[in-house]
């Protein structure tokens, strides 16, 4: 049944300027992050060559705020932050260690899955969260002027007490932890204040956000912000499809990402095989509608990471929208086809599958960094 794919894809870079590893953080940013915890905490104190311990705060949030800082200032991708030896994963905590001071114990897996998604829900609500922190602040500079890694834990708790409703006093206490052990006390008393006022607007029902009213630009700038997208964005979507149509869409756009998996074809794996793979790890899914390789899976992705079955190369994950890119472009077997901006190679790989071991597809990618290929 598994079989090596007999065509050859080939990649090539264009241009030899971008750096072989985009995950670390840059030299600049690197410095920017050293001096804001630095000058808090001092970093290059003793204490932080001792590798201190800190079993009281909770490793998710402390792990989730570096995340974040490294997404902002170290242009990181939060969806390769995951992968193992990808720049993340082993080197956690010495991330952890550089910006707040202290490791947590590791990530376990409950651990792993909030911090995903915690880091991916205050990516796409940011808006909407900067929105209320800044209104709940004392004044507009103290939300301007805020040190970067304290405003990253209040969008934490405020997206934990907003949209993930968890238990408000428990979400303050953790994040209040947090904010005088990364920080300094007074960060914590601060944290303790916006979020306390927070949980006070949310149980009254009076979250301070913009109403829907003036003209169609005030419009726009309140869709925006009601729903966390840019004001460019909202304004193309109401011009083409309407207001209440551009609505389902930021909805839909911002909602909780499920997985797709692609049974491997090139490797004789079908949906079928896959299915029953997934029955037996007890993953619940659903076959794709539209697409012959593709099952959606909402929850139980870790169980499939330790099965193996992408390691294996059974399957891969990858977005159905992505599979319907390749199914538009219908590879046909003999075919010669050129992606161009292939990095980092799930079409690639799909349309090679479709090729049926005749024929080539040529991989080129502006990025180097990008080009590393790990699967057949
Ligand atoms: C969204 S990713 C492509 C994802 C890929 N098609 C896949 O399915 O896995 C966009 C890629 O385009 C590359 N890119 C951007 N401008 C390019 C250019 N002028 N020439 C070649 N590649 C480019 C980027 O480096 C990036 O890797």
């Amino acid at each position: 049944m598994a079989h090596l794919l007999p065509l050859r894809v080939f990649l090539s870079s264009q241009t030899q300027e971008t750096p072989s590893k985009p995950l670390k953080l840059s030299k600049r940013s690197n410095n920017h992050k050293t001096s804001i915890s630095t000058a808090k905490k001092g970093l290059l104190s003793p204490s932080y060559k001792m590798h201190k311990l800190n079993l009281e705060v909770s490793p998710h949030r402390a792990v989730s705020a570096v995340r974040l800082m490294r997404i902002e200032f170290g242009g990181a991708f939060a969806d390769l932050l995951n992968e193992k030896g990808k720049g993340s994963g082993d080197n956690e905590m010495g991330y952890v260690e550089r910006t707040l001071g202290f490791r947590t114990r590791d990530l376990d897996d409950r651990d792993l899955r909030l911090v995903t998604d915690i880091v991916g829900g205050t990516i796409r609500w940011r808006r909407y969260l900067d929105h209320l922190i800044g209104s709940l602040c004392h004044d507009e500079s103290m939300f301007r002027s805020m040190e970067p890694l304290l405003l990253q834990i209040l969008r934490i708790g405020f997206y934990e007490i907003v949209k993930l409703n968890m238990p408000p006093y428990a979400v303050v206490d953790e994040n209040v932890k947090l904010a005088k052990v990364a920080l300094r006390p007074g960060a914590g008393n601060m944290v303790n204040g916006i979020l306390r006022k927070l949980v006070l607007v949310k149980e009254n029902n009076s979250l301070p956000l913009p109403k829907l009213e003036g003209d169609s630009r005030a419009q726009a700038r309140a869709l925006a912000t009601l729903y966390s997208h840019p004001v460019w964005m909202v304004r193309r979507w109401t011009k083409y499809l309407g207001q209440e149509e551009a609505i389902q869409l930021m909805m839909w756009n911002n909602s909780d990402p499920s997985f797709s998996l692609r049974a491997n074809a090139a490797k004789g794996i079908t949906r079928d095989d896959l299915v029953m793979q997934l029955n037996s790890l007890k993953v619940p899914h659903e076959v794709s509608l539209q697409l012959d390789d593709f099952v959606r899976v909402k929850i139980g992705l870790q169980n499939v990471i330790r099965a193996g079955l992408l390691k294996e190369g059974l399957c891969s994950v990858q977005d159905e929208s992505a599979g319907l890119a390749v199914s538009v472009v219908d590879p046909q077997p003999g075919e010669d086809i050129i992606d161009c901006c292939a990095a980092p190679g799930g079409k690639t790989l799909y349309m090679a599958s479709r090729l049926r071991g005749k024929g080539k597809v040529h991989a080129i990618d502006i990025n180097k960094g990008r080009l590393r290929f790990e699967n057949s």
